[in-house]
């Protein structure tokens, strides 16, 4: 796809894959994923940091060797992988999409620490905003974008524990579909939200 076929700010056909990047790209993303997480739990000592930091250098140069542009990624695009193989995405795995919702299971790890072994709240709303506009585009079959979020958080939403996610379509009104979601550990609600997406019109920027 070129810039000029996507039509506007977001894809039109999604662009959906299962093979960009080879059979270990989602091995390389949960690789990525555990980095994060080690640097946000590391106390390096000077050294380490040295190290690293070339290290770092050369791995990011071999990744801008490739680097394409954002309609043509396997990340954000690979539905075989978690989150779509999007790394800026809490990790969820989906386990039922239809036009009236989803069910995700999601699992946040120390990347994700807001504080006192909880979970960030921004990573929550992230998570819901992403598991919303899929409800948005699953129940239109179309591209959708967040106009209103509201996150209520009700309990500590803990790390390292799989979570459920259930998202609903509660009322479609022409271009604006309303939605709901709930994020819970068991039988505890930790968060939920109510949203309002619009589909866009084609070309719309
Ligand atoms: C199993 C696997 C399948 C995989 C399958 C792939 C799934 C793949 C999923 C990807 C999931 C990504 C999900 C990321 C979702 C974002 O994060 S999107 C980024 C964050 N959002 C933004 O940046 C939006 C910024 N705002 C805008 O662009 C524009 O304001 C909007 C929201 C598009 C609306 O503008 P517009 O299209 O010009 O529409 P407009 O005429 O203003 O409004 C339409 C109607 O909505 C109402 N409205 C608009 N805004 C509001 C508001 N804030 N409050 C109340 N009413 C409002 C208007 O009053 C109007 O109502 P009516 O008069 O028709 O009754």
């Amino acid at each position: 796809m070129t810039d000029e076929q996507h039509e506007g700010g977001f894809r039109t056909d999604m662009a959906i894959s299962v093979d960009k990047g080879g059979p270990r790209y989602g091995e390389f993303v949960e690789s990525a994923r555990l980095f994060m997480d080690r640097v946000r739990a590391a106390m390096p000592t000077e050294e380490l940091v040295d190290d690293l930091i070339d290290e770092l250098a050369t791995i990011n140069a071999k990744l801008e060797a490739v680097a394409i542009d954002e309609w043509n990624s396997p990340s954000g695009t690979r539905i075989d992988l978690p989150a779509r193989g999007n790394i800026t995405l809490p990790p969820y795995l989906v386990n039922r999409a239809d036009a009236t919702g989803v069910d995700a299971t999601l699992r946040f790890t120390r990347f994700h620490l807001g504080g006192n072994n909880a979970a960030h709240g921004g990573y929550i709303g992230t998570a819901f905003d992403d598991l919303l506009g899929m409800t948005g585009a699953l129940a239109t079959g179309k591209v959708t974008r967040t106009a209103y979020l509201t996150v209520n958080y009700r309990s500590i939403t803990p790390l390292y524990t799989d979570l459920s996610v259930t998202t609903q379509v509660t009322k479609v009104d022409g271009r604006k579909i309303f939605v709901a979601a709930q994020m819970r550990d068991g039988d505890r609600l930790c968060a939920e939200a109510d949203g309002l997406f619009i589909a866009l019109n084609p070309g719309q920027p």
